[in-house]
């Protein structure tokens, strides 16, 4: 096992993970952090699951590095980009001092946390100091419910299971009674971590970051064999796919908003999450669409959300779904017909 250092004379960058499932509130809580007068030179690695990456355009313009990683699962295939990532990062000049790290809705943080233990030239550089986990009090039990086939791990529950902190998002959508059932079906799953409760990810940031809460002897105490697995034992749940529409062209609001909703009304059990930047007639504003099964919600770049379209930026719509049973032509079918005259 490697040596833990010391944490009071350890100089290495702080790596905090942000996970948590699909629309739990990953990336508000990355640009509350970059919006956070912390004096720090922070980078972010996000990494989005599905065809068409849609976050980007959703993190506020900050001076910080962001970096994407969205050519597979942060979790299997795209380790080594990580690593590469990582390496590039340390020879930054002026230094990085903070690093986060937001994986898919859909990713197994185990190995993302391992990834910091076992390349040496990474372990020189950086300290994995916690898993936050975010979880939307809505829809949390639905997501821990859900039946997965034989032998696939279910990840709402690996990621409370992983975490060192969970932030308790979304508590403006629940009852109090409702959130008290949460709370104990986390306990349930994870009884160490600190709980904190909040709505839009507005939390303490001291309580998440630079806490050296990430233990490499409690994670082998419960999983003796975390340094060794490859990631090849871990299987995920192939039924949930992603459907990622790119259209040129200006999308009429009302067909648009009456797709939408008669859409997530009808299948908004599957659909776990759809999200886009759009382009709407008459306006030069860049607009957002997030979905979270049934609930959706439009917003414009006008209001503060995501960024205005940029000087000699393409303005293609970009959609993505995800979910079971995706229809890829009748979404694009859908979709299309949603263009302005
Ligand atoms: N009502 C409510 N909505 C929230 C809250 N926090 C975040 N949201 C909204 O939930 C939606 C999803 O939030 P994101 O931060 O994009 O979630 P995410 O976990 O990054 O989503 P993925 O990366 O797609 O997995 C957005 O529309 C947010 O504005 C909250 O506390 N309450």
């Amino acid at each position: 096992m490697p040596a833990a250092k010391d944490p009071a004379v350890d100089t290495r960058v702080p790596v905090t993970v942000i996970t948590g499932f699909l629309g739990s509130g990953k990336t508000t809580l990355v640009n509350r952090i970059l919006n956070e007068k912390h004096g720090k030179r922070v980078a972010v690695i996000e990494n989005e699951f599905g065809e068409v990456g849609v976050d980007d355009g959703l993190l506020i313009n900050a001076k910080e590095e962001i970096l994407e990683m969205n050519n597979g699962c942060i979790c299997c295939t795209v380790r080594g980009d990580l690593i590469k990532m990582l390496g590039k990062l340390a020879k930054r000049k002026p230094a990085i001092e903070a690093v986060l790290v937001e994986t898919t809705g859909l990713a197994d943080p185990a190995p993302v946390a391992q990834t910091f233990f076992v390349d040496e030239a990474i372990q020189e550089r950086f300290r994995l100091d916690a898993i936050i986990t975010m979880v939307d009090a809505k829809h949390l039990i639905q997501h821990l419910d859900d039946e997965k086939p034989e032998g696939v791990e279910n990840e709402a529950v690996e990621q409370l299971a992983f975490a060192d902190r969970v932030i308790l998002n979304k508590l403006d959508l629940v009852t109090a009674e409702e959130k008290e059932e949460v709370v104990k079906r986390i306990k349930g799953i994870n009884a160490g971590a600190e709980i904190l409760e909040c709505t839009r990810a507005d939390i303490d940031l001291k309580r998440i970051l630079d806490v050296g809460a990430f233990s490499l002897e409690r994670v082998m105490a419960s999983e003796p064999d975390f340094l060794k697995a490859d990631g090849a034992d871990h299987q995920h749940d192939t039924s949930v796919t992603s459907v990622g529409i790119e259209l040129e062209g200006e999308l009429d609001m009302e067909k648009l908003n009456d797709w939408m909703s008669t859409l997530l009304r009808e299948r908004g059990n599957d659909l776990f999450r759809s999200k886009g930047l759009l382009c709407m007639k008459d306006s030069d504003e860049k607009y957002v669409f997030q979905g979270i099964h049934m609930l959706m919600a439009f917003a414009s770049s006008a209001e503060g959300v995501g960024k205005a379209w940029q000087k000699g930026e393409k303005r293609v719509n970009r959609l993505v779904f995800i979910g079971r049973n995706l229809n890829r032509e009748e979404l694009n079918a859908g979709f299309r017909a949603c263009l302005a005259d």
